[in-house]
């Protein structure tokens, strides 16, 4: 890329140098310093830039350890006659549970709840609304991604099974509401879904994710309870969970001695 930017003008490399900053400003804000973390140390294979959605991946599995387990099942049985030890790009046809909780993931807290205004081009009649030319129009993502007539019942609930119909994704090309609309949906959606669902699938297959435990007055470890508020989600805003405590704890001596061989490698 660098060889190829040597070939463009000064103009041409203003663009890009803009482009690249928009595109930073865009993946960075969303970056999770505990998922950073997870990936820095134990998936060096996964590009270190991913989005505050894997904040609330972590935070709905601990909360969800059934969605978990079910994930879980479906790596493992494909995995055990595979050659590798981890699942890729060429599973996700094979995994259609972790396709699934990301979906969820972006549906049950998106990244961008009230969207980035847009405005009318021309102007425009809607559901007997008259919107003038030029009016800011502003999506509200979060009460799109709460319609049950689409999403099924208790839209507040974490469930990924509103994505499969008998075990198979309902929409194989389904693009998330939370990235947006039109021409100027995000552009890095692509890289983003695919980030997620490549650190989900070694996620899951490496550790179990699940609450803190704290000890109780009989002296006996219990689970804490967790449910940690976000940051504020108002216009243009990017919401995190606050930080949270949770266990991630590899899932097997084999997990452990894999997770060893990867820190070996960095
Ligand atoms: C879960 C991850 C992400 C979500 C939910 C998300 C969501 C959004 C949304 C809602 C918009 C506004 C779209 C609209 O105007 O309707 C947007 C714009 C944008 N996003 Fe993302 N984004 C994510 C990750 C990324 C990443 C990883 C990159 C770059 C590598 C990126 C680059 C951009 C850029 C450059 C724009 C501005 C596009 C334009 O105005 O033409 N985004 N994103």
């Amino acid at each position: 890329m660098l060889e190829e930017a040597q070939n463009n003008t000064a103009e041409e490399l203003d663009m890009l140098r803009e482009v690249a900053s928009v595109a930073y400003a865009a993946a960075s804000d969303t970056v999770s310093p505990s998922t950073l973390l997870v990936i820095k140390l134990y998936l060096p294979n996964v590009p270190p830039q991913t989005v505050s959605s894997l904040m609330t991946f972590f935070l709905a599995m601990a909360l969800h350890p059934t969605v978990q387990h079910k994930a879980q099942a479906e790596i493992d049985e494909l995995l055990l006659n595979q050659d590798t030890a981890l699942p890729t790009f060429e599973h996700k046809s094979l995994l259609p549970y972790i396709d699934a909780i990301s979906r969820e993931v972006l549906r049950w807290r998106p990244v961008v709840p009230m969207g980035v205004p847009h405005a009318a081009i021309v102007d425009d009649i809607y559901e007997g609304y008259f919107i003038p030319k030029g009016i800011p129009i502003i999506p509200n993502i979060w009460a799109m991604t709460r319609d049950e007539s689409v999403f099924g019942p208790n839209p507040d609930s974490f469930n990924p099974e509103r994505f499969l119909k008998d075990g198979s994704l309902v929409d194989a090309n389904h693009t998330s509401l939370a990235f947006g609309f039109g021409p100027r949906a995000c552009p890095g959606r692509f890289f983003a879904e695919d980030t997620m669902w490549l650190t989900m699938a070694s996620v899951l297959a490496l550790f179990d994710i699940g609450k803190p435990t704290i000890t109780n007055p009989d002296g006996v470890q219990v689970p804490a309870d967790l449910d940690p508020e976000y940051t504020d989600g108002s216009l243009m805003r990017v919401p995190h969970p606050l930080p949270f405590n949770c266990s991630i704890t590899p899932r097997s001596a084999a997990a452990e001695e894999l997770l060893e061989k990867l820190q070996s490698q960095d």
